[in-house]
């Protein structure tokens, strides 16, 4: 891997999940620097991945050949204008937020910059990642692997041509792991009504979440609609699981949940 000093702004989820990506795959881990406003997110990544931490957005940033823009949309304006000071024109900046386009961070900058918007997702943080890709603009080749290597030690990536469709990936990916976790929550909320001791409904559900996901994965020539006919025996048990669930409407249901979730990053592209 091209190995390029980082700078993540914004110790958070996302860059403890990158960063641990990172370090795990082998990165040199004193090239990794993470700044944050609080210390407590300081402490445990230096504990945990023995990178560089500080409070010093500004020195960070101009050690960095490469930094990762890592905080809230709502903060991102403030962030760029206090780093618009440097001279960036040597710098690629990576960008992870939802919503906030590409132009809008050219006002932030007020200088060019060379920029690429990513969609990651939380499983980065265990190699199973996946991220989307947008490069703005006229960006080399070896800038686009830099970013894509470094995605990549979080899990799988894919570039995509518009901000349109990285929206579609923040719904398909980066938010999604969360209505997984919402229907896993669902089912071990069952199991507990139904009496069912929790540790063992845990297993259960996630060996089978898992064991879905595997066989996604491994039998790319069957549709997921055949994979589903194939638990479902006529009359049987999973059929009734299954006609609860579409008499509930839940394709209608999921349908409208990515729908709003599309919807909610093109307000914010306009609200940031
Ligand atoms: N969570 C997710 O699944 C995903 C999130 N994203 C995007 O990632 C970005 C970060 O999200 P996430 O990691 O979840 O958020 P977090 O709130 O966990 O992390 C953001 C961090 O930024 C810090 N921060 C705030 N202001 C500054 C500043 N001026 N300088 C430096 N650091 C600052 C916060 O500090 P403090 O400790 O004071 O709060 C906080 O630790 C968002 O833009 C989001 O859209 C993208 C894909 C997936
Ligand atoms: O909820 C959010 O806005 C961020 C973006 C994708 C996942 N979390």
């Amino acid at each position: 891997m091209l190995e390029k000093k980082l700078c993540f702004i914004g110790a958070g989820n996302m860059t403890r999940s990158i960063a641990s990506g990172l370090v795990k795959s082998g990165y040199t881990s004193s090239l990794i620097h993470a700044t944050n406003p609080s210390v407590e997110k300081l402490d445990a990544l230096k504990r945990d991945l023995n990178i560089k931490v500080s409070h010093d957005n500004l020195t960070a940033a101009k050690d960095a050949d490469v930094i990762i823009l890592s905080v809230k949309p709502h903060f991102m304006q403030a962030v760029c204008e206090e780093l618009s000071v440097l001279d960036l024109s040597q710098k690629l900046i990576i960008t992870i937020a939802a919503g906030i386009t590409a132009n809008r961070y050219k006002d932030y900058f007020a200088q060019e910059i060379t920029l690429i918007r990513t969609m990651p997702n939380t499983p980065t943080q265990i190699g199973v990642g996946m991220t989307g890709l947008f490069a703005d603009g006229d960006i080399s080749q070896e800038q686009k692997l830099i970013c894509e290597q470094l995605m990549k030690s979080g899990g799988e990536v894919l570039w995509v041509e518009t901000e349109e469709e990285l929206n579609q990936v923040i719904a398909l990916a980066g938010s999604s792991p969360a209505y997984f976790f919402l229907f896993m929550e669902s089912m071990l909320a069952a199991a507990k009504d139904s009496g069912l001791d929790e540790t063992k409904a845990r297993l259960l559900v996630q060996q089978a979440a898992l064991g879905a996901a595997q066989m996604v994965i491994q039998n790319p020539e069957l549709t997921t609609a055949q994979l589903r006919e194939n638990v479902t025996s006529k009359g049987g048990t999973t059929a009734q699981a299954i006609n609860a669930f579409e008499s509930g409407n839940i394709r209608g249901l999921v349908k409208q949940a990515m729908d709003d979730c599309v919807a909610r990053a093109q307000e914010m592209a306009k609200q940031y």
